[in-house]
């Protein structure tokens, strides 16, 4: 056990796909994966493992935030090895070319944390930018599969609730697709410890017309990127 993980040594895959709601993570074990085992279930943070095409797959869930996830994902690649890993979440659109249910894979990640001013001391603007061959590979099974993923930077925000809309404009002049709340983190760590990381994101809020999806569709419904996810993964 690591102290926010429940597994044994080698009950976690290589291979982890990372949604922040843990019950999304459940929903994607039973729904995807033969054989899904529950490794953990400390803090109510569900973990499974079980196989996707015949290939060992972990499915983590990480909370909300970047305190969260960097527990998460520090303890998978610190404590059981994993190497690979996929944040599969939701987030609000920022352009109005975006609807509801489109599948973004941000390529790097703007954050208005202040984890990575503590990490470099101020001095450096750090990029926090996804795995390129994740990367290229999900493009690949996007077209494979017939479904239009928009490639492009998001932010990664403390707040789900701002006071500064106006950040959201003026990010958005500058080609950022989205907004949620782990993926500058994910990569951050994930470049520290040499592991590869990518995060894939359905849009499930439009931040321009207000319009939004539940809680159970945020849980239970974003099948085309978990495909996505699932068949980068293994690649
Ligand atoms: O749906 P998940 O993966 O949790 O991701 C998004 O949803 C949460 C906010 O509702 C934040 O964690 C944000 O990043
Ligand atoms: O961080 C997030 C996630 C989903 N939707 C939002 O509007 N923000």
């Amino acid at each position: 056990m690591s102290t926010h993980i429940g597994a044994k040594p080698g009950e976690i895959a290589e291979r982890v796909l990372m949604p922040g709601d843990p019950l999304r993570a459940k929903w994607i074990a039973e729904t995807y994966l033969e054989g899904a085992q529950c490794y953990s279930t400390v803090r109510g943070m569900l973990g499974f493992t079980g196989r996707w095409n015949g290939v060992e797959v972990s499915i983590q869930g990480s909370g909300m935030g970047m305190p969260s996830a960097s527990i998460y994902a520090h303890e998978l690649i610190n404590e059981y090895g994993v190497r690979s890993l996929i944040r599969v979440g939701s987030c609000g659109a920022l352009t109005e070319d975006l609807q509801l249910r489109d599948v973004v894979a941000a390529i790097g990640s703007s954050t208005d944390s202040n984890m990575n001013r503590v990490r470099f001391d101020g001095l450096i603007d750090y990029a926090p930018v996804a795995d390129f061959g994740l990367l290229r590979t999900s493009v690949e099974v996007a077209e494979q599969r017939g479904v239009t993923m928009r490639v492009g930077p998001v932010l990664a925000a403390d707040a789900f609730y701002t006071d500064r809309p106006d950040l959201y404009d003026s990010l958005a002049n500058y080609g950022v697709l989205a907004v949620e709340m782990e993926s500058a983190a994910l990569y951050t760590i994930a470049a520290r410890f040499r592991a590869r990381a990518l995060t894939i994101l359905t849009v499930s809020d439009h931040i321009r017309t207000g319009e939004k999806v539940t809680s159970q569709e945020r849980e239970q419904t974003f099948s085309q990127m978990v495909e996505i996810a699932l068949d980068t993964i293994i690649a």
